[in-house]
This record gives structure tokens, sequence and C-alpha cells, in this order.
């Protein structure tokens, strides 16, 4: 057995979120003890943001990101808000600097509590979502569902923010389509290699969308702030929205910004839950006796 490491039980909107102290250990979280972690209805997750040591002197933590079925992603911008929340209450810094697989991130806590993630620029490039064919314009592409004369979903706007988003525009209430039937089938579409996220989008002001989420390796989930900034940009780009809209997801609203270096801005509020502490190998875990700090160590 592994030596145990601490954790945080938080959420982001409702997006299940556990933050692990994996600092100053060589082993990574394996998928069997996510997959276990995720069928223990306390613990149930979206995804893991495993705080590893830095591997480049010029940020806070290397975050490794992992959904509820085992697989790695490259973002996931509820979780940023997670970490930065635990980091910020165990170290009293606002500001940080993080590694992922994607690239690099920056993010800070406002003095309300809310917390805005840089969550880098976004690309539109066939290759880079990446498509299974060339598509020269990604605002819109061709894939539908349902009957073929009339498509329940079509036309996607597809677009990666580290991870790959397609987001099918809808002109009525989101909740009225069956997303957990056509969100496996969509995520696991041929045309994404890599598989994609799956977003059902309502514009319904210049500034607003409604949105939910079909999460590649994670199902449905009460919110997606990489999905909630694709499907931001994707409606800039196709002339729906201006460039700074509040995304609301089941959890609640998000603040989504494009700002004028391409940079994409997402900020919202992380909640603590509990802490405890598990076998990265296993995913065997127990809750603190007691629950003083919201950090994580
Ligand atoms: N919940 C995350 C997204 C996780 C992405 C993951 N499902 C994938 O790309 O595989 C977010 O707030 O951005």
């Amino acid at each position: 057995m592994a030596e145990r490491a601490q954790f945080a039980k938080m959420n982001g909107l409702g997006n299940e979120i556990i933050v692990a102290d994996m600092r100053g250990r060589v082993d990574h979280i394996l998928p069997a003890a996510a997959i276990a972690l995720d069928h223990d209805s306390a613990t149930k997750f979206d995804q893991i943001m495993a705080i590893h040591a830095p591997r480049r002197p010029d940020t806070e933590a290397f975050i490794e990101i992992i959904n509820s079925d085992g697989t790695q992603a490259q973002t996931c911008g509820n979780g940023m808000r997670c970490v930065v929340q635990a980091l910020a209450s165990e170290t009293g810094k606002r500001e940080f600097t993080f590694e992922t697989i994607a690239g690099i991130l920056t993010a800070h806590e406002h003095p309300d509590g809310l917390i805005s993630v840089d969550m880098g620029k976004p690309r539109f490039d066939w290759q880079e979502i990446p498509l299974a064919e060339p598509f020269h314009d990604t605002r819109q592409i061709e894939l539908q569902i349902g009957p073929i004369d009339a498509p329940v979903l079509h036309s996607p706007s597809v677009a990666s923010m580290g991870n790959p988003h397609a987001i099918f525009w809808v002109d009525q209430d989101v909740w009225t389509y069956d997303l957990e039937r056509f969100g496996p089938l969509l995520e696991n579409h041929p045309i994404f290699p890599e598989r994609a996220n799956i977003s059902i989008a309502h514009v319904t002001s210049r500034n607003a969308i409604t949105l939910r989420t079909w999460e590649r390796g994670a199902g449905l989930t009460r919110a997606c702030g990489s999905a909630a900034c694709a499907s931001a940009v994707s409606a800039a780009r196709t002339g729906r929205t201006e460039r700074t809209v509040t995304v609301t997801v089941p959890g609640g609203p998000l603040v989504i910004e494009w700002l004028e270096n391409d940079h994409v801005l997402m900020t919202g509020p992380a909640e603590w839950e509990f802490s405890g502490s598990f076998d990265p190998a296993t995913g065997a875990w127990q809750r603190d006796e007691s629950q003083p700090s919201q950090g994580v160590a």
C-alpha cells in the first residue's frame, strides 16, 4: 500500500472535484484509484486535480487532471478554481501560475473569494482540436444526430481550450434535449479521434448563454468551465454574442471574457466540502477526524 496523500473534496459550481496533494512524492494517482473513488458515493467526482511539485521554476505546481473514468484531461477550468482556493487558504497567496500537460495557466483569487483563471488562447484549427478530417471552417462542421431529414442536433462549432469541445446551438430550453443519450454517441464519434466534450448551448442575449455539457471521460456534469469558455468564444466568433458573456451552467453562472490578447478569462466560485487522505494506488480513503482548515495539506 502506498503512503496516503491528503485530499480536499471540493466543487466548482457543482462540478465535483477532488484536489489531491501529491507534492513531495514521485508516484501518480493510478486510474484504478480514480475509478474506486468515483464509485464511492461520498467521493464521487468529475475530475481529480493532482497537485505535484513544480517541474518548472516559474510555476507553483504541476497539475495533473484525471477524469472519473481514469483518463487524463488537458485542462479543467472549475478544478483550477478549486486548486487556487485550496492553495490560497494554505499559503495566503492570491496569484498563481500552474503547469498542466496543455501548458501554463495563471489564476488569481479576488477579495470577494471569486477566482479568475486565464484559460489561455482558444484554438480553432481542425488539426489542433483534433478532428479526424479537414474542416477549414470550424465555426460550423458537418455532424448531426437523429433522423437524417430532421436531425435533433446538428452543425456544431468546434474549438480547443487545450481539450476538445463541440458546441451544438439550439433555440429551445437546453433541458428539452436528451443529452444523456446523445452525449456518449457524440463524445465517441469517429470525427473526434481524442473524443470530445459535448455541449448544448442556447444563446439568450448578446451577453448570455445557457449551457449543458456531457463531458469526455466524466459524463453529465453540473458545470464544465472549459466548455463554458469554448462556447463563449464560439458564440462570439459566429456573431451570436459579444466577447464577454455570462454562461449559466446547471450549477450556476460563470463570467467568460475573450480578451483582446486572445486569452479567455473565466471567473466563478469554488467551494470546500471536506478533507481526508487516500491511497493513490487503490483509492482507499478516510475522512479527516477534525476538519479545521480549508487547505489541502
Ligand atoms: N470539468 C472541466 C473539464 C474537464 C474536461 C474533461 N472532461 C476532458 O476534456 O476530458 C472544466 O471545468 O473545464
